[in-house]
């Protein structure tokens, strides 16, 4: 089969977070079980191009329709660690992706709008015929809408559309002069309810709404969060829309590339281990520890790495700052917000910790500081308020840092309490579960945990060992898309 990808992030080389890693992933998997894959992304001024090879221009003039006349693009291409990625980079005042930044601009709508615009137009223009087209999240939800209102009566009448949602919280909410510029005219037509028309709020279209009406297949990142996303409020009021198309709604859980993710070979880290030589982690933990400035004493490491934002339950990653430390162990947080008032308050516990041997918070994203937090620690917290999948368990679950997380979305698909999951034989399970939002909650896992591995370090290491064998690589979710990706053009 023929798959083309079209997103907006694809690590390393455009990573603000899960799916960046997840593009890439499942296109390397794709690759290996023999399928042609191609990734569309817009070129950014600030991706990272030194994990590009042989960039070179592969497309000149691409003149794509946009707001009455037409924007003229060209098209770079390279190999992102042996995946073909095509860059789009649109010549015009609006600069679209030249901002120093991914996301957060104030016409975030027009500017995935028209990427998703012009990724089509490339298609159609260079004669790629894929099997597949598979977009993701709000940024690519008009794809599949385009497609069906215009490309297909340019020549694209055979391409089937997967969309993948990664987070419900984000949907693209616009307005009607959005549609106008994109060349989708009709407007009353759009608007309609079981189109784009945004259930909430009646003067606006909704992209993933779009994306979920048009596409011939939409999964979520795990089937607990398929389950929670029609049934509960983490649907953020698509839960209607979802249960209206649950012929072609599913979960599949994310994999995580063991070629990037995997103690043995990581090239990021000073120390290979795997569990037959779980000393070469300590050694990881004291180059941790040197590296941050951190206390050498004998105490668990405990960390959180993600995205400083409400899903991720910043009160809980606050509060285990401080817990923690007050139970024997040290912490390292490496995180990110996008939202300034969460941004000043880590930055304010950053000062107040700053000369704490058992503490270091580190704002910023910072790939190569994340694999050795990874094969660095003991334990990595997860509290999330929501996950649809979340990969950091996963991650953590290879490097043999045991999770500690919250109870909801692909958590539950992958963390299997230790004393009291019912389901799995005590040999199969592998970290701390908790479920509700207070701090109680959290404390209850942590002192477990903390306890083990102060009281029964054997037992601790054999709950590391009994993580580290289960395998959330990609191989078996790959053949669920193939399989979903053979349905649909076969239907
Ligand atoms: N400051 C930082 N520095 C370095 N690396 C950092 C970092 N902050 C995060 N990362 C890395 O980014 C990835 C984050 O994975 P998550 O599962 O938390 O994704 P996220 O919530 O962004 O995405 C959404 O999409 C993914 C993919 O589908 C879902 O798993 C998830 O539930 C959903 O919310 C990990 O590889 C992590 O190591």
């Amino acid at each position: 089969m023929y798959i083309v990808q079209i997103a907006s992030e694809c690590a390393p080389v455009i990573k603000a977070g899960g799916l960046g890693d997840v593009v890439y992933g499942l296109s390397r998997e794709l690759g290996i079980r023999g399928h042609g894959v191609e990734i569309i992304l817009p070129k950014y001024d600030c991706m990272r191009y030194d994990h590009i090879w042989g960039m070179h221009n592969a497309y000149r003039d691409l003149e794509v329709p946009w707001d009455g006349g037409a924007i003229n693009c060209s098209v770079d291409c390279g190999w992102v660690h042996g995946q073909l990625c095509f860059f789009i980079e649109p010549h015009s005042s609006d600069d679209f992706f030249n901002r120093g930044c991914y996301y957060g601009c104030l016409d975030d709508h027009m500017r995935f709008a028209f990427f998703s615009k012009a990724a089509l137009e490339f298609l159609l223009k260079t004669n790629k015929c894929p099997d597949v087209i598979h977009c993701h999240d709000w940024q690519t939800g008009l794809v599949p809408v385009m497609l069906y209102e215009i490309y297909q009566y340019h020549g694209l009448e055979n391409q089937r559309v997967c969309y993948t949602i990664h987070n419900f919280k984000h949907q693209g909410i616009a307005g009607a002069n959005l549609l106008e510029v994109a060349g989708l005219y009709r407007q009353e037509y759009y608007y309609d309810i079981d189109r784009l028309g945004d259930d909430q709020n009646a003067t606006a279209i909704n992209l993933m709404k779009g994306g979920i009406v048009y596409s011939n297949y939409i999964n979520t990142v795990s089937p607990h969060h398929a389950w929670e996303a029609r049934f509960t409020e983490v649907g953020c009021g698509l839960g209607h829309t979802l249960h209206k198309h649950q012929h072609k709604f599913g979960g599949i859980l994310n994999g995580i590339d063991y070629n990037v993710w995997n103690p043995e070979v990581d090239r990021y880290i000073p120390y290979h281990y795997s569990q037959d030589n779980l000393e070469e982690k300590l050694k990881n933990k004291k180059a941790l520890r040197e590296r941050l400035w951190l206390g050498h004493s004998q105490k668990p490491i405990v960390c959180y790495i993600g995205r400083l934002d409400d899903q991720k339950g910043v009160h809980l990653v606050h509060h285990a700052i401080y817990y923690a430390q007050n139970r024997g162990a040290q912490f390292v947080l490496l995180g990110s917000a996008t939202e300034p008032g969460i941004n000043d308050h880590f930055w304010h516990e950053k000062q107040h910790l700053n000369n704490s041997p058992d503490c270091h918070i580190e704002i910023g994203f910072n790939e190569e500081l994340a694999h050795l937090i990874y094969a660095g620690a003991d334990m990595i917290v997860v509290p999330s308020n929501y996950e649809p999948c979340g990969l950091t368990q996963m991650i953590g679950l290879k490097y043999g840092t045991v999770p500690i997380v919250r109870g909801v979305g692909g958590l539950v698909n992958t963390v299997f309490d230790r004393d009291y999951d019912q389901n799995k034989p005590p040999e199969e399970r592998n970290g701390y579960v908790f479920y509700q939002t207070d701090n109680q909650a959290l404390e209850s896992a942590l002192d477990r945990a903390i306890d083990l591995w102060y009281k029964k370090p054997k037992e601790f290491r054999k709950l590391v060992i009994q993580g580290m064998e289960y395998d959330y690589s990609w191989n078996h979710p790959g053949a669920q898309y193939v399989g979903i990706y053979d349905y649909i053009r076969h239907k």
